[in-house]
C-alpha cells in the first residue's frame, strides 16, 4: 500500500496552507447541517457554552478572596472578616454547583445533537445511494466514499462541530483568565503561549497522518470486512467447510488485521513521543513561572491568595490553551472527513437525469416499439465492448430471445433497455422517443422483470411479491394474482402462515425457502406489473424444473399476448417459442430470425441446438 499524497511535510508551505484552508471550508457546510439537525438544540449548546466559558475565572477569583480572607483573618482578623471568608466559600460552592449543572447539561444537549445529527446524515447518505447509478456502485472508489461516509456520519459531524464550540468556549475563558493573570505578570502569559506553539504543529501534523493512513485503508477496510462476510454468511457456509477456506480466509484475515496494527501502532507511538516531548516542554514552563511567583510571594511582593490565583489560572489556562490545540489538530482530521462526506454528497448523477425537460414521455398501452440503432457498449475502465453495433427491432406483442455463450453481452443488453447504463454509441428508441430524453421512472415503470441475479427480501411473502408494484404493496388480491400467475401459489399455500410467512434466515422466524421457490416469488413479483408493456426474463427458470417451467412458459404466453417480451434463456425448449431469436456472439448479433429460419440457415444456432437436443436425447 502506497501513500496517494506526499507527506504534508514535504509541501512547500504555500500548499500546505492551502491545505489547511481547503479544510476550514468544510466549516459552513457542517455548520448548516447541525442547525437544520436542530436549531433549538444548536441555540441552547451555544448559550451553555458560553455560559460554561466565563464560570472557571470567577471560580478562581472567588477562590484568591477565599484565601486572601482566610490570611487577614487569622493574622487576627474580627467576626466580621470571618463571616465574610464563609460567605465567599458559599459563593463559591454555588458558582461549583452551576458549574456541574452546565456541564450536564452540555453533555445531555450533546447526546441529543449526535442522535438528530446522526439520522439526518445517514438519511442524506442513503438518498444520496438511492440517486447514484449502476455504475457507480461498481466503482470502487465512489464505494469507499460511501462506505466511508457511512462509517464516520454518527461521530464526525457532530465532532467537528463541538470542536469549534471547544476552541470558543476555551478561547473565552483563556481571554478571562489573561484579564486576572496580565495585572500580576504579563511575561508568564508570553510564556503560556509560546510553550504551546510546538504542540499545535505537532498535533495538525499527526492528525492529517491519521487521516491519511485511514483513507488509504478504505480498499483494504473493504477487504477485510469482506473476509468476514464470507466466514459469517449462511449462504457461503457449505463451500467453506467443504473446501476447507476456514484457515486460508482467518489466515488473510488475520495478516491484514496485524497490518492494521502495525500501522495503528506506529502512530500512536509517534503521538506518545510528541506528546511526551512537549509535555516535558510546558511543565518545565509551568515550574519555572510558579518559581519566580513563588518567590515574590515569599518575599511579599504580592499576596498569598494572588498566587493561588495565579497557580490555579496559568495551570488551568495552560490546560485551556492545549484544550484549543488539540480541538484544532481534530478539527483537522474532521474536516477532512467532511470533506470526504460532501465529496460524496456531490456527486453528480447525471445520466438519470433526462437530456431535455419537459422529458419526453410515448403514450402509454401496449402500442410502443423497441428499436436499437447501431447500440455499442463498454463498460468505464474495460477496452473490450460488451456490444458492438447491435440493431433490433421489437414491435408491440413480439417476443424476442436472446441466446449465446456465457459474456455474449445479454445480460448487458437489458441493463441498457432499462437505462441502468447509456450506450457508449448508438441510441435506443422507445416509441420512437430516445430513451435519454424519458424520465428514467417512466421508462422503467413500463417493464416487468426478473433479473438472473433476482433479490431474496428478507421480508414476508406478501411484501417479496408486492414490491413488484409499490403503489400496489397493500393489495391482496393483486398479490394473489400475481402469485398465480408466477405459479408460485402451491408454494405459498404450504408454508405455515401463507402470504404472512417471514422469509429468509435473517430474522427470527424465517422461512427458508429452495432456489427454485425463490425464483416463483420473484417472477410473481414481475407480475405484479400487470400494466407493463415490455417484460424481461432474464434467465428466468435456471432454477425451476421442467414441468414448473412449461406450466411459467405457457402462463407467459397467454400474458405477454400484446407486450413485448425478452427472454434471456439457455434452454432451447424455452428460446424455440420466441418469433425472433437474437443469437449473439461476443456482443454483436450474430443470427436474428425464427426458429425455423435459423434451423434452416443451419448456422451457430442450429448447432447449439443440436447438442442441446442430443444431451436430452443421450
Ligand atoms: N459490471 C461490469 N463491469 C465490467 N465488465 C462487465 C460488467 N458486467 C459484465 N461485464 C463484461 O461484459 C461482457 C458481457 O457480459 P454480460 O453479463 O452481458 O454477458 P451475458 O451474455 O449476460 O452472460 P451470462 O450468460 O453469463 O449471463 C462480459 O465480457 C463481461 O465480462
Amino acid at each position: 500500500m502506497s501513500p496517494p499524497a506526499p507527506e504534508s511535510s514535504t509541501l512547500p508551505l504555500t500548499a500546505r496552507l492551502k491545505n489547511a484552508g481547503s479544510l476550514f471550508k468544510q466549516l459552513p457546510g457542517t455548520f448548516q447541517l447541525f442547525w437544520r439537525a436542530s436549531p433549538g438544540l444548536a441555540v441552547l449548546l451555544g448559550g451553555l457554552t458560553l455560559v460554561a466559558a466565563v464560570l472557571p475565572a470567577a471560580i478562581a477569583y472567588v477562590g484568591k478572596l477565599i484565601v486572601d480572607g482566610v490570611v487577614a483573618a487569622a493574622q487576627g482578623g474580627d467576626e466580621a472578616q470571618r463571616h465574610e471568608v464563609l460567605k465567599l466559600v458559599g459563593w463559591e460552592f454555588g458558582l461549583m454547583l452551576g458549574s456541574t449543572l452546565v456541564d450536564r447539561s452540555l453533555a445531555l444537549t450533546r447526546e441529543l445533537l449526535r442522535a438528530n445529527l446522526g439520522n439526518l446524515l445517514n438519511e442524506r447518505i442513503l438518498q444520496k445511494a438511492l440517486q447514484l447509478e449502476l455504475r457507480h456502485f461498481e466503482d470502487s472508489s465512489t464505494y469507499d466514499k460511501m462506505q466511508n461516509a457511512r462509517r464516520e456520519a454518527n461521530s464526525r459531524p457532530l465532532s467537528l462541530v463541538m470542536q469549534a464550540f471547544t476552541i470558543a468556549r476555551n478561547t473565552v475563558t483563556l481571554s478571562t483568565y489573561a484579564v486576572l493573570l496580565v495585572s500580576l505578570s504579563p511575561w508568564s502569559v508570553g510564556v503560556l503561549v509560546l510553550a504551546s506553539i510546538p504542540a499545535f504543529i505537532a498535533e495538525a501534523r499527526l492528525a492529517a497522518a491519521g487521516f491519511r493512513l485511514y483513507s488509504w485503508r478504505a480498499p483494504e477496510g473493504r477487504k477485510l470486512n469482506y473476509l468476514e462476510w464470507i466466514l459469517t454468511r449462511d449462504n457461503h457456509v457449505k463451500e467453506v467447510k467443504l473446501f476447507g477456506l476456514g484457515p486460508l480466509v482467518l489466515g488473510r484475515y488475520r495478516s491484514l488485521f496485524q497490518k492494521f496494527f502495525r500501522e495503528d501502532r506506529a502512530l500512536a507511538q509517534r503521538r506518545m513521543g510528541w506528546g511526551l516531548g512537549l509535555g516535558v516542554l510546558s511543565l518545565g514552563a509551568f515550574y519555572g513561572c510558579y518559581a519566580f511567583m513563588a518567590g515574590k510571594a515569599a518575599s511579599g511582593g504580592i499576596s498569598v491568595g494572588d498566587m493561588v490565583l495565579y497557580l490555579s489560572v496559568f495551570r488551568q489556562g495552560q490546560a485551556a490553551f492545549q484544550g484549543i490545540l488539540t480541538s484544532i489538530g481534530s478539527m483537522y482530521e474532521d474536516a477532512l472527513f467532511m470533506s470526504n462526506l460532501f465529496s460524496y454528497l456531490d456527486i453528480p448523477a447525471r445520466a438519470e437525469v433526462p437530456r431535455v425537460l419537459p422529458a419526453k414521455s410515448p403514450p402509454r398501452g401496449r402500442t410502443n416499439a423497441i428499436e436499437l440503432r447501431d447500440v455499442s457498449f463498454r463498460y468505464a475502465g474495460k477496452e473490450a465492448w460488451a456490444l458492438r453495433g447491435v440493431n433490433l427491432t421489437l414491435r408491440p406483442g413480439e417476443k424476442l430471445a436472446l441466446v449465446g455463450e456465457n459474456g455474449a453481452g445479454k445480460s448487458t443488453l437489458v441493463k441498457l433497455l432499462l437505462r441502468l447504463y447509456e450506450p457508449t454509441e448508438g441510441s435506443i428508441l422507445y416509441g420512437g422517443v430516445d430513451v435519454r430524453d424519458m424520465d428514467v421512472e417512466d421508462l422503467r415503470s413500463r417493464f416487468g422483470a426478473v433479473f438472473q441475479d433476482f433479490v431474496r427480501y428478507q421480508f414476508n411473502v406478501a411484501e417479496n411479491i408486492g414490491l413488484g408494484h409499490v403503489a400496489s404493496l397493500e393489495n391482496r388480491e393483486r398479490i394473489i394474482r400475481a402469485a398465480d400467475l408466477g405459479g408460485a401459489s402451491p408454494v405459498i399455500s404450504a408454508l405455515p402462515q401463507q402470504y404472512d410467512t417471514m422469509l429468509g434466515g435473517w430474522f427470527e422466524k424465517g422461512q427458508e425457502l429452495s432456489a427454485g421457490q425463490w425464483q416463483k416469488l420473484a417472477v410473481a413479483r414481475a407480475f405484479m406489473r400487470e400494466d407493463a408493456e415490455v417484460l424481461i426474463l432474464d434467465e428466468p427458470t435456471a432454477s425451476i424444473d421442467a414441468e414448473a417451467e412449461h406450466a411459467l412458459f405457457e402462463r407467459f404466453q397467454a400474458l405477454a399476448a400484446d407486450r413485448i417480451a425478452i427472454v434471456i434463456s439457455h434452454r432451447f425448449s424455452t428460446v424455440r417459442m420466441a418469433d425472433q431469436i437474437a443469437v449473439l456472439h461476443n456482443g454483436q448479433v450474430e443470427e436474428l430470425g425464427s426458429h425455423d429460419a435459423l434451423m434452416a440457415k443451419d448456422g451457430r444456432y442450429a448447432h447449439l441446438f443440436h447438442l442441446q437436443a442430443r444431451g436430452y436425447r443421450d
